[in-house]
């Protein structure tokens, strides 16, 4: 039995499903057409109905964890008969690998990631802004666990590096190994608030996991058993409640980096070079050999890096292709790209 606010049901939620026949759940796992939903009433192994199979045309628009569902159910086999999605307050993609790139959804309804980097040297800027534009596009907030404090001789330098490229994004510094600065999370861990971590391989996510539940939930790389080619995969795709009242959802698609994303997010990014562009002299400043350039003098006076800048204009091109390709597919998206790189537009 759940507490449905507990599960993070709220007003907007409940707005959505004013008079309804059927019972609300939350997706916890997703696997082959199966959905473990919670709900007042139990846990319940769903598969969506019939006529919402048929009429639902867009891989995007079926179930995902974190997913708000109306369902009905049986309680003998604890079975259960999705009718409805309810519409999400955020959603965070991914591209699906394989030839045709599809965007694949990991989970719905988070509130806040945790945006997982380790202080040591995998410290990596770069990657960072690439999280943090997928965290801006999928409508969630972000918070920086910088973890491993204990393997840094410069956490307040790193720290500062963060702070350039993430203006008003919280940031705090964790050793998980030792349980130290943890406190700092509490005030994200509320009753009802959805958290997903998001964060390469190996710098800590299942670690603070462990610390937050005050138990051994997700096996952490000490005692996971390696597979052949050196790697561990974590196999849980979960959903869970922790004492503090806060909701955090780890699926495997959260642990890996594929851009997902549109312009606008990038944007977002880089609040600060889009500023500068805004005080280049013309209004369709290239900022190559452009007179009055406000973003070639900042790069100049050190103001802007030399690459952040770069990084910016990376993103931008992809962001710009994935826009494109969403809208008329491959194989016309890589034609008008060819034909705007010989006018120069890229
Ligand atoms: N020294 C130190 N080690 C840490 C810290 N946090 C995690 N570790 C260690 O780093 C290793 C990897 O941690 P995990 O928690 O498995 O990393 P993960 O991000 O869950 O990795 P994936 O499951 O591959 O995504 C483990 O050996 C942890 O003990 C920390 O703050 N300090
Ligand atoms: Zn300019």
């Amino acid at each position: 039995m759940y507490d449905l606010c507990e599960l993070g049901f709220d007003n907007y939620f409940q707005e959505l499903v004013k008079d309804t026949p059927y019972t609300i759940g939350r997706v916890a796992k997703s696997s082959n057409g199966i959905y473990l939903t919670y709900s007042v009433n139990g846990k319940f192994y769903c598969e969506v109905s019939g006529r919402f199979f048929h009429r639902t045309e867009d891989a995007h628009d079926f179930p995902c964890v974190g997913d708000w569902v109306l369902f009905d159910y049986t309680t003998a086999d604890s079975k259960g008969m999705i009718h409805q999605v309810l519409k999400r307050k955020s959603v965070l993609s991914r591209h699906a690998a394989g030839k045709k790139q599809q965007e694949q959804l990991m989970a719905a309804n988070i509130d806040i990631v945790f945006l997982v980097s380790a202080l040591n040297n995998d410290f990596n800027l770069r990657r960072m802004e690439r999280f943090l534009t997928q965290i801006y596009e999928s409508g969630a907030s972000p918070v920086f666990i910088l973890t491993k404090k204990d393997l840094c001789e410069d956490v307040d330098e790193k720290i500062s590096a963060v702070e350039e490229i993430a203006m008003g994004v919280p940031i705090l510094s964790v050793d998980a190994l030792h349980n130290e600065g943890m406190d700092q999370l509490f005030p994200f861990l509320k009753k009802g608030q959805t958290i997903s971590l998001l964060g390469s391989s190996g710098v800590g996510k299942s670690t603070l996991i462990n610390r937050l539940l005050g138990e051994e939930v997700q096996k952490t790389q000490s005692i996971r058993e390696d597979d052949a080619k050196g790697r561990h995969t974590t196999t849980q795709r979960e959903l869970f409640i922790l004492p503090s009242g806060g909701i955090i959802i780890d699926t495997p698609g959260m642990r890996e980096l594929q851009l997902w994303s549109s312009e606008d997010a990038a944007s977002q990014t880089f609040q600060d070079i889009e500023e500068l562009e805004k005080q280049c002299k013309f209004r369709d400043c290239r900022h190559s050999s452009e007179p009055g350039c406000a973003v070639k003098k900042a790069i100049e006076t050190g103001e802007l890096s030399e690459e952040r800048y770069k990084s910016f204009l990376k993103l931008q091109r992809e962001a710009k292709f994935l826009d494109l390709k969403k809208k008329y597919g491959s194989q016309r998206a890589s034609r008008i790209q060819a034909d705007e790189i010989l006018k120069g537009k890229w």
